[in-house]
């Protein structure tokens, strides 16, 4: 198994057809204070490329950095730290008037429609904002010879052009006279173009207004994702879920980006209109060679739409690789619990799950090592405890992950709910916790000896301690070393996890000699 560390640009993502390339990305949020000097790591450290006109999917649990890491890609949140490149630009570094234009060229698709969309404007209105704040179109003009070669010249009107450097008007000037070529996504007439050529200079003239292309355009992109014309008049609230959705699409397609990011685009649709909405984005994206980011929970729909899918946990990004080899065969700890938690549509199936202990770590503290250590069931363990019994094992890494809990600056909502209630935490007393957790498992004499030892630490205030003596007992690289990401496969896939290297066995063969029954 090859380790790939911090370069995914592997055989399948060549960098010609690279149109993102995030490397080492890192989002924090806070910690700069003296009351909150702990970050929130809400991305932390994620690398990976996106190919021109692919669909990627991002998958994960609520809170694991999903909607943080699309942000950050789109610049509507800071980077603490890494690269993001798009088309070769590094678009961390872009300010000012380089920044605007950027942004024309990548949108968002917002999860919920309700909220993403102005009560108070009129559909027309709503998707005709972005085309006001860009002042599209911007009506460049290029000037060709007989043979269609682009003549150098000093233009009056040396409007931007769009982010392919793209004229909006192309004047084709020859000895017969002159012809005009209008770019398709204009809606302009080539018989408003007035062109006159003299001696040392043509004059081009528009003869319409910018508010009447901008109307045009906003009726074509209506038209476009399946709205009527009638529809520019009304407001939002006139709209279903799936019609508000069509908005938001049209909105996000005005500027003509090439790249879109889909943040839960139908997780709050009916399952029938969440299929005609797929089925849009993706003839949207044939159409108009988009290339997608699709961030979603909902894994089925993920498996359908996208090319490559990469799974997210706290802040990381644990196996990224195509949609179908993830899905049928998936190489990291995570993925696998990620996908036994998927229902099983044949209810008389006989499908074994994993069961996660606990809830995701905060990412205000998130454990040493490999951020998925405190709940892998297939997590590394010290060699004399390889044949311990499956329960026993389960109640030890219970038990050090409730105490690394305890340590924790930020209390968990339960124990928040608890002190609400006038109630003491039943894991506040430490016998109550050995009860409740080791309860009446017959425990092996040596772990029973570390356990106890770690309670008269607790219960001589040294917690501290008593955590890093159940960790050099109980512990492994899982705790200590951050994983690689390894390449799993002929494909580019790569997974972060310290069983792909040789002396482990794999995730897979693990799973089924040790934590399946
Ligand atoms: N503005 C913010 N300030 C502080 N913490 C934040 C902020 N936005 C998000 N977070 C935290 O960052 C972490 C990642 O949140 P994010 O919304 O990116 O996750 P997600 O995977 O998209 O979740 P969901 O599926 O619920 O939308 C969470 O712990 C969240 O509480």
């Amino acid at each position: 198994m090859s380790t790939i560390d911090s370069n995914p640009t592997t055989e399948s993502t060549r960098e010609d057809d690279t149109l993102v390339r995030v490397r080492d990305l890192k989002t924090y949020y806070g910690g700069d204070s003296v009351f909150d000097n702990k970050p929130v790591k809400a991305v932390d450290g994620v690398s990976f490329d996106i190919k021109r006109g692919e669909t990627l999917g991002l998958v994960g649990e609520s809170g694991c950095g999903k909607t943080t890491l699309g942000r950050t890609l789109i610049r509507l949140e800071q980077a603490t730290a890494g690269e993001v490149s798009y088309d070769g630009t590094d678009a961390t570094a872009l300010s000012g008037k380089a920044l605007k234009q950027w942004r024309r060229n990548v949108q968002m698709v917002f999860q919920d429609p309700d909220s993403s969309l102005n009560d108070r404007m009129t559909i027309g209105e709503i998707v005709q904002e972005p085309l006001d704040v860009h002042d599209w179109p911007y009506l460049s003009v290029a000037l060709t010879d007989a043979d269609g070669r682009e003549v150098a010249g000093d233009m009056v009107s040396a409007f931007d052009r769009d982010a392919h450097d793209r004229p909006d008007i192309t004047i084709g000037v020859s000895e017969s006279g002159a012809s005009v070529d209008i770019r398709e996504e204009i809606p302009l007439e080539p018989e408003r173009v007035d062109v006159t050529v003299e001696s040392d200079r043509v004059r081009v003239r528009v003869n319409t207004t910018k508010r009447r292309l901008r109307r045009a355009r906003v009726r074509e992109l209506l038209d476009t994702v399946g709205l009527q014309p009638e529809h520019y008049y009304r407001y939002p609230h006139q709209f279903s879920g799936g019609q508000k959705q069509r908005i938001g699409i049209a909105r996000a397609l005005a500027l003509e980006p090439d790249f879109v990011i889909l943040d839960e685009p139908v997780s709050a649709l009916d399952a029938s209109v969440q299929a005609k909405i797929l089925n849009l984005l993706e003839d949207l994206q044939d159409e108009f060679d988009l290339t997608y980011l699709f961030i979603a929970h909902d894994l089925a729909v993920v498996e359908h739409i996208c090319d490559r899918v990469a799974v997210m946990y706290l802040g990381n990004v644990m196996e990224l690789g195509p949609s179908e080899e993830v899905f049928d065969d998936p190489a990291n700890p995570y993925t696998h619990s990620l996908l036994s938690a998927i229902p099983e549509p044949d209810p008389t199936a006989d499908k074994q799950r994993i069961t996660l202990r606990g809830t995701p770590p905060s990412p205000r503290d998130p454990p040493s090592g490999c951020p998925f250590s405190t709940r892998c069931p297939m997590k590394i363990r010290p060699e004399k405890y390889g044949d311990i019994d499956n329960d026993v094992w389960e109640a030890v890494e219970m038990f050090r992950d409730v105490l690394r809990q305890r340590e924790s600056r930020e209390k968990s909502v339960t124990q928040q709910v608890f002190e609400l209630a006038g109630l003491s935490d039943p894991y506040e007393d430490i016998d109550e916790l050995v009860k409740e957790v080791f309860g009446d498992l017959d425990l092996p004499s040596e772990v029973e000896t570390h356990v106890q030892e770690a309670v008269e630490q607790i219960r001589a205030g040294e917690s501290e301690a008593a955590r890093a003596a159940l960790r050099e007992e109980f512990g492994s690289v899982c705790e200590r070393e951050r994983p690689a990401d390894h390449q799993v496969s002929s494909s580019g896939r790569q997974s972060r996890c310290h069983r792909h290297q040789d002396e482990y066995e794999e995730p897979a063969e693990y799973l089924e000699t040790h934590v399946l029954d």
